[in-house]
């Protein structure tokens, strides 16, 4: 029996053997892309970040019904995106987070959406992609509309919502499992198991750089055939860390500590 979330997997044979899926937050720094997975893993609002840890969580959900086996990948690119291979060919779904208060990070998830687009094109291969405007709370001061926000996800045919990594639980829960829903379609469709993952460090000389067409400096794009490939769950650059959601440590006797970012959560 598993424990992993401090509740009981449905079964553990092969038929219930839960559903993988990797997903991949993407966005400008400052944005909320930890705040809304700290709140997505354990229904609380953490204020402050080491920016430049990269961390991927694992977490036991239940998405209609079904168990799922879910990564999330709190990315950690500098100013730009760099070696986005390594969620490009890992993750199923994307979630691109701006922050309404800047217009910046609005444009910078444009060129994310870009860089998902043209992935998608030279693979022939999509990972569905969900745009947050983050901050919601802080709508006072938005710089980007509402009707921003959708035309852009309406531009890259992606869902959009509007959420807040410090208010409600639900909603965010709600979007997270929306983006594995996304996933789950999409699997469906293609019914292979994905994820292969490319190593960063094998960067070839004739990469095509996706930022002289994307404005983003320093990513590269290698195609599946050029590079060496590892099979998942081997997550080579990002480690994985299982994190107990407030749901079970509330549970349980002792208090429970998780290691998230660098920050202790009792
Ligand atoms: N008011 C408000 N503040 C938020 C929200 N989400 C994040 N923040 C704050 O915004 C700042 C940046 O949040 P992070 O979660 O670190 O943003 P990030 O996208 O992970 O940024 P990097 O780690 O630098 O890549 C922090 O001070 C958060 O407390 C939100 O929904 N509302």
């Amino acid at each position: 029996m598993s424990l992993v979330f401090g509740k009981p997997r449905a079964g553990s044979g092969p038929q219930s053997a839960p559903l993988e899926v990797n997903l991949a937050i993407l966005g400008r720094r400052g944005a909320g892309k930890s705040a809304l997975t700290v709140k997505f893993l354990t229904r609380r609002f953490i204020s402050e970040y080491d920016p430049n840890l990269e961390d991927t969580y694992s977490s036991e959900e239940t998405v209609d019904h079904q168990p799922v086996h879910l990564r999330v990948m709190d990315t950690a690119d500098p100013d730009t995106p760099r070696n986005c291979e390594r969620y490009l060919n890992w993750a199923h779904a994307f979630l691109v987070v701006y922050s309404m208060d800047s217009r910046q990070s609005f444009k910078d998830s444009s060129s994310y959406l870009e860089l998902l687009a043209l992935h998608a094109k030279e693979t022939q291969r999509s990972s569905p992609a969900l745009l947050l405007g983050n901050k919601l709370d802080m709508a006072q001061y938005r710089q980007v509309t509402k009707a921003e926000g959708a035309a852009l996800a309406g531009k890259f045919g992606c869902l959009f919502f509007e959420v807040s990594a410090c208010l409600d639980f639900e909603h965010v829960q709600h979007v997270f499992h929306e983006a594995v829903r996304e996933a789950r379609r999409e699997l469906e469709k293609h019914s292979l198991p994905r994820p292969l993952f490319i190593s960063e460090e094998r960067a070839l000389p004739h990469q095509a750089p996706l930022t002289a067409r994307h404005g983003l400096a320093s990513c590269t794009f290698n195609t599946l055939s050029t590079v060496s490939l590892k099979e998942m769950p081997a997550v080579a650059q990002a480690k994985l860390v299982t994190v107990k959601s407030s749901r079970a440590q509330s549970k349980r006797k002792a208090p429970a500590l998780t290691l998230l970012k660098g920050f202790k959560i009792f």
